[in-house]
């Protein structure tokens, strides 16, 4: 099948189960939530999917082949990240980072930056209304526009899944509209989205589909509104029903 393939994941870290018998899958269009408690394994379950970490068992497939035998390339040109973005930052010019999504790709680094990837990063840019912000340095960025920058990056780099951590944290409300917008569109545009949040009663209104994580197994998956019920929300994360006001 074409997108995201996550079969019978199993991950072991220090003689301890992290993630058991995981599986799911994404395709374009699809706009996927992760959420579960602190240590539920969902940032564990990313870096699996983006091959940061081996799995004990089971296996990640994009568009129907294993990402274990693809070129750090080939899996750049399916699937990219978009980190939280308050992680490390460099002093680049905004440009440069957005261009650094096609060096995922596997363009050269060379003295001149090819017009293609030039262009992609331009179109990126403009996709996310950054234009102005090109020869800022992204040091000196807000938190929203450092995670409009990422998100241009990884639209840049071309590949059709995207992986979010987090992405509306630090963002205000103006901005998480906007972002919610943006990811609207690109699904309907055939992008895949799979997103980790905090916010279930958000994504139960933005996403299509929620996958409920806890204690390192998959423990729902289905539309959104119906898998972020108040009753399904407090049992998740283990509280009484009565405190969880609607969305
Ligand atoms: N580097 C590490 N060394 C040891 N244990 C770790 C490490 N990273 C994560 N863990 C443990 O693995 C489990 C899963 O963690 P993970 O970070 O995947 O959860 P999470 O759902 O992303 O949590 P959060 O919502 O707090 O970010 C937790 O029990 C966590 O304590």
């Amino acid at each position: 099948m074409t997108g995201l393939a996550v079969e019978d994941l199993s991950f072991v870290r220090g003689g301890r189960w992290v993630l058991e018998g995981i599986s799911f899958a994404i395709a374009g269009g699809e706009m996927v939530a992760l959420l579960g408690p602190n240590g539920a394994g969902k940032t564990t379950l990313l870096r699996l999917v983006l091959r940061l970490l081996q799995p004990r068992s089971g296996r990640v497939l994009l568009d129907g082949r294993p990402i274990s035998g693809m070129s750090r390339r080939e899996l750049a040109t399916h699937l990219a990240y978009v980190p939280q973005g308050h992680g490390v930052v460099f002093p680049y010019r905004v440009r440069d980072v957005v261009a650094l999504g096609r060096l995922a790709g596997g363009a050269m680094l060379a003295p001149v930056v090819p017009v293609a990837d030039r262009e992609a990063a331009e179109l990126a840019m403009s996709r996310l209304a950054i234009g102005h912000l090109a020869d800022r340095s992204y040091a000196t960025l807000s938190g929203g526009e450092r995670q409009a920058v990422l998100i241009a990056r990884a639209l840049a780099q071309g590949a059709r899944l995207l992986v979010l951590d987090e992405p509306e944290t630090g963002l205000d409300y103006g901005q998480q509209q906007r972002l919610a917008e943006l990811l609207r569109q690109l699904a309907g545009e055939g992008y895949g989205i799979l997103a980790t949040t905090h916010d279930p009663l958000r994504a139960a209104r933005l996403f299509s589909r929620a996958i409920l994580m806890r204690e390192g197994r998959l423990v729902a998956d289905g539309p959104a509104a119906e898998m972020l019920s108040a009753a399904a929300i407090a049992d998740l994360y283990g509280f009484n029903v009565a405190s969880v006001r609607p969305a």
